[in-house]
């Protein structure tokens, strides 16, 4: 049987990816708790999906064989007594506790909606108004009576590469950094446990959502089939890299990670916001992560003789690469073309945030022109998505995919 889950590389022939379709969840957005949800700005929910659905098939037509979320989820929770227990967990985890008479009115809720229907409402969330409580509560009545929502809106799932991320025949089911997107890799776990075709597999996990430390798929760059890159950033801490050594160490064809530390802020959150393998020596960089002399801050976990995590501190990107990926030379392509405010402005909007579906040939949004033109000149196959809508929360295409299967390089 072929591997339901097979990532050596960033760059080998993308073959399976799974993506989310934005649904509803993006209208349960409201100024007021835009900054909370880590969204910048309301997409219009009618554009986003005809743009969603453009990349999916500009993937599609490229021989990728996209699969949604959403749908794993729903065909994952056709036992009642395993969807009972999810909605359950899910509740718990939004913070409505059992012993609150609204977890049971939630339960019934969602429990009495087709199972499709069910998986789009928790992405969406529950508005008070969409349900008859017909027995408030005094916590109901009298705490926080204006909040909309009995359950908050997800608007973050569409990024699907950061709830969980693949790593050889194995994944990462990641313990996110901020609440508002902690529940969403509960989905995953699901699915690795009751779906019809993964439940079987012995899918290794490599963390899972509960142990300490904060990991988040655009952290995790699969370089090649034993080296990974993986960003110390806001999302992702060096305890669950380090944890995350000591599991793949050993236990899998990895051995070195390149830990790469960059800025801890909302632009830049993730290591593939600001630099993405785009082929076997060519990789996207946002210029303002390097200093004057173009150096930042790397450790390089490797396992010892003594099976302990040794760790080498160094500066140089591109000696690391060249040393680590055994190439002669690395052409490191900035974004925006190193203009201060072409790269500023296009890195916001994820320029540096490429997909590879194949060595050297890349999705990218078109509003990112001026990276655009540069990936040509540098002889990459550049295929544009639409993206007035999608890029406004704040990810692009590696961030909206999570590829589950690549062709080895
Ligand atoms: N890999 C990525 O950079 N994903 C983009 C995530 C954007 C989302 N609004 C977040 O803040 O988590």
């Amino acid at each position: 049987m072929t591997d339901l889950i097979h990532v050596y590389s960033e760059i080998g022939k993308l073959k399976t990816v799974m993506l989310h379709r934005p649904g509803k969840e993006l209208e349960n957005l409201s100024p007021d708790i835009l900054n909370r949800m880590l969204i910048d700005d309301i997409p219009y929910l009618k554009i986003a999906q005809k743009e969603h659905d453009y990349f999916a098939h500009t993937l599609e037509k490229q021989g990728v064989h996209v699969v949604y979320l959403e749908d794993l989820l729903a065909q994952s929770l056709t036992n009642k007594d395993v969807r009972t227990k999810f909605v359950d967990q899910l509740l718990e985890e939004s913070n409505i506790k059992k012993e609150d008479p609204l977890h049971q009115l939630l339960m019934d809720y969602l429990m009495a909606l087709p199972v499709n229907d069910m998986v789009k409402q928790i992405i969406a969330g529950i508005r008070k108004n969409e349900i008859q409580n017909i027995t408030p509560s005094l916590a109901d009545l009298a705490e926080d009576p204006d909040y909309p929502f009995y359950l908050d809106p997800m608007p973050n799932v569409y990024f699907t590469r950061d709830q969980q991320a693949a790593i050889a025949n194995g994944m990462t089911i990641n313990r996110m950094t901020f609440r508002a997107r902690r529940r969403e890799s509960l989905f995953m776990e699901t699915i690795l446990k009751h779906h019809p075709k993964f439940k079987d597999a012995n899918i290794p996990v490599w963390r899972d959502r509960y142990t300490h430390g904060r990991l988040e798929g655009g952290d995790e760059l699969v370089l090649n089939n034993h080296v990974l890159a993986i960003g110390i950033s806001q999302k992702t801490s060096a305890a669950a890299i380090t944890d995350l050594a000591h599991s793949l160490f050993g236990h899998s064809s990895y051995d070195i990670i390149l830990a790469i530390k960059i800025p801890h802020n909302h632009a830049m959150m993730h290591l593939d916001t600001v630099f993405t393998m785009i082929n076997y020596d060519q990789f996207t960089v946002h210029p303002f992560i390097l200093d004057k002399a173009g150096k930042i801050d790397i450790y390089v976990l490797e396992q010892d003789d003594h099976g302990e995590v040794k760790i080498t501190p160094e500066n140089d990107l591109v000696k690391v690469l060249k040393k680590y990926l055994h190439v002669s030379e690395i052409d490191l392509i900035p974004t925006g073309n190193g203009d201060p405010i072409a790269a500023a402005r296009e890195q916001w909007n994820d320029g540096s945030n490429t997909l590879a579906i194949t060595p050297g040939e890349v999705v990218t949004y078109d509003r990112n022109y001026v990276s655009n033109d540069l990936l040509r000149k540098h002889g990459i196959l550049v295929h544009k998505i639409h993206s007035s809508e999608l890029s406004r929360g704040r990810g692009g295409s590696r961030c909206m995919s999570c590829p589950l299967v690549r062709e080895d390089l």
